[in-house]
């Protein structure tokens, strides 16, 4: 079984304080930063563009985890790319050729994630998960951080992480949404190997990162 990787989400991180943050989170022990950039269109919030993202990439030698909740994401895959991203993920919803947008991606350089929505289903992968790098599966709806956690998406992990076995591909599979010390033993369980968090990362200030971490990780 592959390393579990925490990939803190700074959506939940002090705005005001962003480069900051970054840093202690990287010391706290974080492997992935994850950046969640929305459009107000695709998803019912906005937050970080390409210059938020450049602006923090000299706080942290650790890979940016760039989750693309925008559309058309297309003429935006050159701009994050540019920034400092290492892993850009998409929705399938986002664009209308998936595996043209997974090319481009490549092209530039950068690992490819495909991200799934609750009800979006994991044939979404078909024909373009050897492909890719990363399969993120939301388990929240996408927009907000400190949602709860949605239960059924616990099947669709199991079925994704089967196919990756069986397949015997090198595909990371993250899992977004509600993850807490409760549920990360669930959806590690199901076969995900990268948790992202923002309320449970985050929680309790920059003194509390490190234990918050290894609680997800299931160290205490
Ligand atoms: O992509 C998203 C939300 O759309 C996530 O990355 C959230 O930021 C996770 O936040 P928590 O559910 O862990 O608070
Ligand atoms: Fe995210």
């Amino acid at each position: 079984m592959p390393d579990i990787l925490i990939a803190p989400s700074i959506l939940s991180a002090d705005f005001a304080k962003l480069g900051e943050e970054v840093c202690a989170i990287d010391e706290a022990g974080a492997d992935w930063i994850h950046i969640d950039v929305m459009d107000g269109h695709f998803v019912p919030n906005l937050t970080i563009g390409p210059a938020v993202v450049k602006a923090l990439r000299p706080h942290t030698q650790k890979p940016f985890d760039v989750h693309l909740m925008i559309s058309p994401v297309d003429p935006f895959l050159d701009a994050f790319a540019e920034s400092g991203a290492d892993i850009i993920t998409v929705h399938p919803e986002a664009g209308p050729h998936l595996h043209r947008t997974i090319q481009r991606v490549k092209s530039l350089g950068k690992k490819a994630g495909v991200s799934l929505n609750p009800a979006t289903p994991a044939k979404a992968l078909d024909y373009v998960l050897e492909e890719i790098d990363l399969v993120l599966v939301m388990s929240v709806n996408p927009g907000f951080g400190g949602q709860k956690f949605i239960a059924s998406q616990l099947r669709k992990i199991e079925a994704i992480a089967s196919r990756i076995t069986k397949e015997n591909l090198d595909v990371r599979l993250e899992v977004d949404g509600g993850i807490d010390p409760a549920t990360a033993p669930q959806a590690i369980s199901a076969g995900a190997d990268v948790l992202v968090a923002g309320t449970a990362a985050f929680r309790d200030g920059p003194a509390s990162y490190a234990a918050n971490i290894e609680a997800l990780r299931g160290h205490r």
